[in-house]
């Protein structure tokens, strides 16, 4: 059993409750303890992980939330350095599932964050449980 961090930023709560009920699900079905942590935007996910990962509660992390391009080169800084962050943390060795969304609407949100269609959720929980697994092959 695993130590599961769901960090959400709540940016668009209807899309982030079905990204996280798929990201649960996925969990939970294989026996892992889930917490959620909300913070504001995608820019904060990076940081709030890194701050619970030093605190070692937690033996890895699932990053949920939902960009959506507007009109201003915003959307390019708030996707891509939210990825960017995560990349990082994950080459220090943190296992990090990304399920950040980035797209252009609002419909291309929901098909991606519905459990019964894309469960882009479900499947950055399962990404951070493979995470988990190759660090204890690899012995870290
Ligand atoms: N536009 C979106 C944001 N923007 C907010 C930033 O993430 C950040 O909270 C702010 O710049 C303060 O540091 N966040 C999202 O999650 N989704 C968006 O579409
Ligand atoms: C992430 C975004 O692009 C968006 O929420 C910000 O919108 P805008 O560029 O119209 O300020």
């Amino acid at each position: 059993m695993a130590r599961i961090l769901i960090v959400e930023a709540r940016f668009y709560a209807h899309l982030n409750d079905m990204l996280i009920a798929g990201a649960r699900a996925a969990l939970e079905a294989d026996g892992h303890e889930v917490e959620v942590l909300t913070v504001p935007g995608a820019l904060e996910i990076p940081g709030a992980i890194a701050l619970a990962a030093e605190s070692e509660q937690y033996d890895g992390f699932v990053a949920i939330g939902v960009v959506i391009r507007g009109e201003t080169y915003h959307f390019e800084i708030v996707a891509g350095e939210s990825a960017r962050a995560i990349m990082a943390l994950t080459m220090d060795g943190i296992a990090i599932g990304n399920g950040i969304l980035t797209v252009e609407n609002e419909t291309q949100a929901l098909v991606r964050a519905d459990p019964a269609q894309k469960d882009k959720g479900g499947e950055a929980a399962k990404a951070a449980l493979a995470l988990l697994a190759l660090q204890e092959r690899f012995g870290r």
